[in-house]
């Protein structure tokens, strides 16, 4: 199975990857779009993708992704344990590091450390965490944000740097075509808009409430081309072949406007 993600090796997202597909082929993209645009292309079987991060909420790009592609599922999970630490080149003093690199999300994880430890450096956003290594490699009063492994010639922090350790990132493995959604599910996502109406968000809850199914997670995203009106993403516990559950995303079709079941796992 060819398995597409946000590379190179040793990004957060090649570690959910081989957590998620420990025996397939692995295709490290430039970015989340090009994973996703190599599963619709056919060039591969399924991308690897971040929706969520406790301490910075949605990857609001890879929502819109999900949403905006007709044919992708998401058809299992994962939850990795996130440990940033500040990578430089061995016997640098901190004081002297005049740049970290890193991916947005690491920098935004790490805000705390960074501006109380290097309140010198220059912030400069890369791909990912790990393309960031080889960007540091021309440089000597570099400093970068990646995960916990050991690299020649390079030091880490001698703790995780983020701004809560306890840091999850929640993947998703995505495919292209509804047939590949498991028979079983624990956890069903799917995202609508609601009717302008008053207590419309109410309603569209009250469905969940009435088939008694546990929410676990709900995002509004403004719609691209309206503005006032939003897109909700909401996950809840249940089996996708349970009649209940059946029944309750029925009645959401019917209620909400521009419904797509996101995926299940
Ligand atoms: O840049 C990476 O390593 C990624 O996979 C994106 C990312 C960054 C920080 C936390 C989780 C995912």
């Amino acid at each position: 199975m060819k398995t597409a993600y946000l590379g190179p090796e040793g990004s957060y997202s090649s570690l959910a990857a081989r957590k998620l597909c420990p025996t397939a082929e692995y295709l490290p993209r430039k970015s989340f779009y090009a994973a996703v645009s190599c599963v619709l292309a056919c060039e591969a079987d399924c991308a690897v993708l971040p929706v969520e991060n406790t301490l910075q909420g949605a990857v609001a790009q890879n929502l819109d992704l999900l949403y905006a592609s007709a044919e992708l599922f998401a058809v299992k999970e994962y939850l990795l344990q996130i440990d940033h630490r500040l990578i430089f080149r061995r016997g640098v003093n901190l004081s002297r590091i005049e740049r970290v690199f890193s991916h947005e999300q690491a920098i935004l994880q790490c805000g705390k450390f960074l501006s109380e430890n290097l309140p010198q450096a220059k912030i400069v956003y890369t791909d990912s965490t790990a393309e960031s290594l080889s960007v540091m490699q021309k440089e000597t009063d570099a400093g970068i944000v990646g995960a916990h492994m050991a690299r020649e010639g390079y030091e880490l922090s001698a703790e995780n740097i983020a701004d809560e350790k306890k840091n999850f990132t929640h993947f998703l493995l995505v495919k292209r075509g509804e047939e590949h959604l498991p028979v079983h599910s624990g956890r069903v996502y799917f995202a609508a808009s609601c009717p302008h109406e008053p207590g419309a968000l109410l309603k569209m809850l009250q469905i969940l409430a009435v088939y008694d199914l546990n929410m676990t997670k709900i995002e509004s995203r403004p719609k691209k081309d309206s503005p006032g009106e939003y897109n909700f993403f909401i996950e809840f516990e249940g089996d996708i072949a349970a009649n209940g559950v059946r029944a309750a995303l029925s009645r959401l079709q019917e209620y909400t406007k521009n419904f797509k079941l996101l995926g299940c796992y």
